[in-house]
């Protein structure tokens, strides 16, 4: 059985999904919402408005995760280094999916490379691609990507996560992978932020646009293929995340950007992964002036509006 690790809005609407195609398990850390879902059928926290198909078995006991021989790990990205170190060696020998869109603060490293770090001889692989849970749970149409080095797992990944609304697109190209589905939400920041701003869709198609170029910079200095950032990981997924506001990256940006409070309860993947990435694009001296930017907001050091206008003021350069 296919069991999903991470009760929040997408481990609960994969399990929605998947429980089309039989039963499934979903792992959630709190007790009470366990058992809350368990009986009423529904995650109001995390998904509210969807009903929990019966064959999704709902539990807080971690047993249910150590004995399944395939794992969903749908945690936030700042979340899935300390999971592993509290139950990395209870995993090894399984097929571990990560589904978390971000960069490792600590370690600067994306979701797989955690995996295979922490779980050698486990089969790592990641689920990403252009995907709202809200969307993924009322069973429209969506397709994702399955990346996973080992072809032939991948291939049994791809077959066993499809359902009737999901579609997964695979590759062996794990880097390109996890380097797209994470630096698209910093863009969607800028993005949203660039909108707030009344800046309109002229400037946010450019902002678009230069942050698929820095995003394509990163993946070519770690060799990751650049068709794989030209798909549903990158490009698919910055269109989504950078254009609607059920994208909680871009909401945040928006709110940045019309000086408003956010949510802090709210999962917003790109702050960290900005963080992560700026320090690593100045040790390796790669030119992510976006990035760059949004992390020094984050930082406190600059305000949006300097932020936004010191990238209208960039030198003249080629395209
Ligand atoms: N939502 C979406 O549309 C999509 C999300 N993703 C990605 O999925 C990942 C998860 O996002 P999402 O589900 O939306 O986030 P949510 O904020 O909805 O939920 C996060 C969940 O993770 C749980 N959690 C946090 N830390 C731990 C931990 N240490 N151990 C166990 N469980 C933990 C939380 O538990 P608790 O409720 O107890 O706090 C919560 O249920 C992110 O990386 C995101 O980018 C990808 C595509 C779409
Ligand atoms: O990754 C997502 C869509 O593909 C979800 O985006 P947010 O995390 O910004 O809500």
């Amino acid at each position: 059985m296919i069991v999903v690790a991470g009760g929040g809005a997408f481990g609960t609407a994969l399990a929605v999904s998947l429980a089309a195609n039989g039963p499934v398990g979903l792992w959630m850390r709190s007790p009470e919402a366990a058992e809350m879902a368990g009986r009423i059928r529904e995650n109001t926290k995390r998904l509210p408005g969807v009903a929990l198909p019966e064959n999704i078995a709902v539990s807080a006991d971690i047993d249910t995760v150590f004995e399944a021989e395939t794992v969903l790990l749908a945690l936030p990205a700042q979340q899935l280094r300390s999971f592993l170190e509290q139950f990395g060696e209870r995993l090894s020998g399984k097929t571990l999916v990560a589904c978390a869109k971000g960069i490792d603060v600590e370690t600067m490293a994306g979701p797989v490379t955690l995996l295979e770090r922490m779980v050698p001889d486990a089969t790592s692989a990641m689920l990403t691609g252009p995907s709202f849970a809200a969307d993924i749970a009322r069973g429209l149409p969506t397709a994702l990507t399955i990346a996973c080095r080992d072809d032939e797992a991948g291939v049994r990944l791809q077959h066993a996560l499809t359902t009737p609304s999901l579609r997964f697109y695979r590759t062996t190209d794990t880097r390109g992978a996890e380097l797209g589905g994470a630096l698209k939400n910093v863009v969607a920041i800028a993005s949203g932020a660039c909108i707030g701003k009344g800046y309109g869709d002229s400037a946010r198609a450019a902002l678009m646009t230069r942050g698929f170029a820095e995003m394509q910079r990163l993946a070519a200095f770690f060799e990751a293929e650049p068709q794989t950032l030209m798909g549903l990981s990158g490009f698919g997924d910055l269109t989504l995340t950078c254009t609607s506001e059920l994208s909680r990256n871009y909401r945040f940006g928006l709110a940045w950007g019309r000086h408003e409070d956010f949510d802090k309860s709210l999962t917003v993947e790109g702050v960290h992964t900005a963080l992560a990435v700026a320090r690593l694009a100045e040790k390796e001296q790669i030119d992510m002036p976006i990035t760059r930017l949004v992390a020094d907001v984050v930082n406190g050091v600059l305000d949006v509006d300097d932020a936004l206008q010191q990238l209208l003021s960039r030198p003249l350069k080629e395209e």
